[in-house]
């Protein structure tokens, strides 16, 4: 696997490939990566000829006292785990190579509405900066299709509204949320939890499961909310939001609604989690 910091080298491996008719996807990443990353990368494999990847903790997505500067860094296990998974192409850049007039200087994406609620709510310019970075890198790798973890929900939706919005030429595909046995849904940010909170933590997924089933009995969407941030509560949680909405077009889930999608995030001590969980009813 080539690990490259330029974006020439990148242009030239991709143009390469494609001029023999081969095809380019692409998994971006912030690293540390585990196994819901390399579950990307893998089916990656299976969708196209070539797999490029980035790691690349992208500054414009975190606010002000977010936890960039904590953000685990861990370079070589994460060539080594994705030479094992079958990328050939690594893109590792700086913030200047990406942003070199600065962050403030910077053209930006953004994609109204879905950007402001829930996760976009509790953390201000996070979708832009998700939409800038993966529009950049997009532009950058110019892969056939790009795959994404249904785990960050709300993001796929954006970048699949991205996408539709600006015409771009590349197939998004959403991957399911690889789960620890436990249930506690993989992210880099589980490393912040101590042995005991990561026992806690797998209440999300306790709580998600039993919330669908409330929901498939047809009780009240706003008492099964309400009993969920109670179970959250009572194991130490700190409830960001609790939310249901449509999974098609994330309205405020309604009576009539039939694909439905529960988000979390919640606060275990400082260490704030995602997670969701899709509810067909019918
Ligand atoms: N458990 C998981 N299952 C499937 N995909 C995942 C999982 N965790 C992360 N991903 C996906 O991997 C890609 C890169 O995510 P990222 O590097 O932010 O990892 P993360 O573990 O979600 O980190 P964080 O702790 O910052 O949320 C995204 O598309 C994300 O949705
Ligand atoms: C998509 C992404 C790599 C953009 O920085 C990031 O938000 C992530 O890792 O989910
Ligand atoms: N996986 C989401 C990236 C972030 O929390 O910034």
């Amino acid at each position: 696997m080539i690990t490259t910091q330029s974006i020439a080298d990148i242009r030239a491996q991709v143009k390469a490939w494609k001029q023999k008719g081969e095809t380019v996807a692409f998994v971006p990443t912030m690293g540390n990566l585990h196994l819901g990353h390399i579950t990307l990368v893998k089916e990656a494999k299976t969708r196209a000829d070539h797999v490029v990847t980035s790691i690349f903790v992208n500054p414009m997505q975190f606010g002000q006292n977010e936890d960039l500067d904590a953000y685990p860094r861990t370079l070589a296990d994460d060539q080594a785990a994705l030479i094992e998974a079958g990328a050939e192409l690594l893109f590792t850049p700086t913030p200047e190579i990406i942003y070199p007039k600065g962050m403030d200087a910077q053209t930006f994406v953004e994609v109204p509405g879905i950007s402001d609620v829930l996760c976009g709510a509790s953390r201000p310019g996070h979708f832009r900066g998700v939409a800038t970075i993966v529009c950049k890198l997009f532009n950058i790798v110019q892969p056939d299709i790009a795959l994404f973890g249904q785990k960050d929900f709300q993001q796929l939706l954006v970048i699949r509204t991205m996408v539709d919005d600006l015409s771009l030429p590349i197939e998004i595909v959403g991957v399911e949320t690889i789960r620890e046995d436990s249930g506690l849904a993989m992210s880099s940010r589980n490393g912040y939890l101590s042995a005991e909170q990561k026992a806690q933590a797998a209440q999300i997924k306790r709580t998600l499961d039993k919330m669908a089933c409330s929901l498939k009995t047809a009780q009240s969407i706003e008492a099964v909310i309400a009993q969920g941030q109670i179970e959250l509560e009572d194991v130490g949680f700190r409830n960001d939001y609790l939310d249901v909405r449509n999974a098609n077009n994330f309205a405020v889930a309604n009576g009539e609604d039939t694909e439905l999608v529960i988000l979390v995030a919640a606060y275990m001590g400082s260490t704030r989690l995602i997670d969701n969980l899709v509810v067909k009813l019918a």
